[in-house]
């Protein structure tokens, strides 16, 4: 059974297909109600209230993957769900219009006083002259952050009359001509603008972007709306002009800590605020949970995930395309970390022919998580094997070659380890599978599954009977046998398979003989 926790309001009808799951139990709770069974769950589902910390996911030790039913991910401790080796999901665009339209409905409130007339009307008032608004036609509209949300608004302004003003670093000419607008600098916005609107992720770089000294560059009279996260506009820097009249009023969905208390912003007339309504719609809240709802699932069935923060992104097309070599990459590293049971520096991993085409950055975490997984006692998969090999002084890298080795694809990594290097090369043959072609300066032909003896030795007459009578007298039978060599007499190696594991007296047994150098048991 699998068990996942929505710790969150969700959409009941967006997560549909995950309670008609017969093999998933769904717990709606909070974490705080959960405590001691949180090490069952095997995904988390969550809005933005939840704060997915370092702490939980060291209690959440089954945890293999969070899915945020929204945009912002600020909520979640990326950096630990990586290094606990979790995939962090999230739904883009599933609020977007939703987003955009209250923004927008934001924006006309300001500049026409709505809420603060609304009031005063039902307190039996009528004071036109009070709630003397401006028009939006004509005037220009500041977007900073020009990603889904900003250029949904930025159609519905051009309708409105308004100009467009645009600064995100990221925007490319493309994105910006489609849309019709132009790219300036903060600057250019700044001086410009006479509503200034946000819209990009909280981040390093847009902490406080508009900020005490920044909006001092505004215009005298200028409108202010963050409809995206508590701290892109810098609290205090915005009471700060609101207290000298230089901001003529500000919209707010978002506070820098929510919900807002004894927040000094609550007590100005001209701001009016939202309690983080930006994306509580029915159609939006439907469209986000019906979304993480379909990835955890795609994901908790073996399949690829679109809107990963956390791994590469693959199409479905591209997924099949790479799982054979995903998991033929996964045994690869388990077998070099089997074979060199010494500290490692190095994992150098080639790709040669149709697979170097292909998303290789996922099927050398692939290999690298073999490899680790096999040495190390923590959970490593393709989400963290990059992290702990780095904090485990392994560096690594990869190459695509154009070299031609006869093979329509090939892997090859190279391990340099204490005294010790490891070579070992796979291809994927449709139809047959995974097979390992080489072991070092050495050309051999085996399926990597089950229980292996790798064995090097002089190539003599005698050494490969003696191998199979001591296996038979521990009554052992060999299921397949490899041999290569390289010269006649020279060094040779056996790869074999058997049905069960094998027990360490007898691979002693066979390494004390003068023409064996080395005996390693392999387990996949
Ligand atoms: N109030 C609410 O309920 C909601 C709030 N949001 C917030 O809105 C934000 C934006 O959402 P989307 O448009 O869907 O995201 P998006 O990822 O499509 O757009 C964000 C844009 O910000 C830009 N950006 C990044 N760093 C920047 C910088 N230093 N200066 C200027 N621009 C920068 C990016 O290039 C990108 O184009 C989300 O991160 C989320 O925090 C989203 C949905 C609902
Ligand atoms: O869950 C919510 O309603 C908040 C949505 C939001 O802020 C986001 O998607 O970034």
């Amino acid at each position: 059974m699998i068990h996942v926790l929505v710790s969150d309001s969700m959409s009941s009808e967006g997560l549909q297909p995950l309670l008609d799951a017969a093999h998933i139990n769904v717990v709606q709770k909070k974490v705080e109600e959960v405590d001691h069974e949180l090490h069952l769950f095997d995904a988390l589902l969550v809005r933005s209230a939840t704060k997915v910390t370092e702490e939980l996911f060291e209690k959440m030790t089954n945890l293999k993957i969070v899915g945020r039913a929204g945009v912002g991910v600020d909520n979640i401790d990326i950096e630990a769900a990586t290094k606990h080796g979790v995939v962090v999901i999230n739904a883009p665009n599933g609020n977007t219009i939703s987003t955009a339209e209250h923004t927008f409905a934001m924006m006309a409130s300001l500049l026409r006083h709505i809420p603060q007339a609304n009031v005063t009307v039902k307190s039996n008032e009528w004071n036109r002259s009070a709630f003397v608004g401006t028009e939006l036609y004509g005037k220009s509209l500041g977007i900073i952050g020009f990603g889904r949300i900003g250029g949904e608004i930025a159609k519905r302004a051009r309708v409105f009359g308004m100009n467009i003003l645009v600064f995100d670093p990221f925007l490319t000419k493309d994105r910006a001509e489609k849309i019709g607008v132009s790219n300036c600098t903060l600057d250019e916005l700044l001086t410009n603008a006479d509503i200034i609107t946000v819209h990009t992720p909280l981040i390093k770089e847009t902490r406080g972007i508009l900020n005490k000294e920044t909006i001092a560059k505004t215009k005298k009279g200028v409108y202010l709306l963050n409809c995206a996260r508590g701290g892109i506009i810098d609290e205090a820097g915005l009471i700060h002009h609101l207290e000298n009249g230089h901001v003529a009023g500000a919209a707010l969905d978002v506070f820098e800590v929510e919900p807002p208390v004894n927040n000094k912003l609550l007590k100005f007339d001209n701001v009016i605020v939202t309690p983080h309504l930006g994306a509580s719609t029915k159609e939006a809240q439907l469209n986000v949970a019906a979304q993480v709802t379909q990835e955890v699932l795609n994901f908790l069935d073996g399949k690829p995930v679109t809107s990963s923060i956390n791994l590469p992104t693959l199409t479905k097309e591209l997924f099949d395309k790479i799982q054979p070599f995903y998991h033929l990459a996964k045994k690869m590293g388990n077998i070099v970390s089997q074979c060199m049971k010494v500290p490692v520096q190095e994992v150098a991993i080639q790709y040669e022919g149709s697979v170097a085409e292909l998303e290789t950055s996922f099927i050398t975490k692939a290999l690298l998580s073999g490899f680790l997984g096999a040495r190390v006692d923590i959970t490593v998969n393709e989400v963290n094997a990059g992290m702990i090999a780095k904090e485990r002084g392994i560096s690594f890298s990869e190459k695509i070659t154009s070299n031609n080795s006869g093979y329509e694809n090939l892997l090859e990594v190279k391990v340099f380890g204490d005294n010790q290097n490891f070579v070992l090369r796979g291809t994927h043959v449709p139809h047959y599978g995974e097979r390992i072609v080489g072991i070092n300066d050495f050309n051999i032909d085996f399926y990597p599954t089950g229980h292996l003896l790798y064995i090097q030795h002089q190539d003599k007459p005698g050494v490969i009977g003696r191998v199979g009578k001591v296996l038979g007298d521990h009554e052992v039978n060999i299921a397949t046998m490899q041999v290569g060599r390289k010269e006649k007499g020279g060094e040779a190696i056996m790869m074999l398979a058997f049905d069960r594991p094998l027990d360490d007296t007898l691979t002693s047994q066979l390494a004390a003989y003068d023409d064996i150098v080395s005996v390693k048991s392999i387990d996949l």
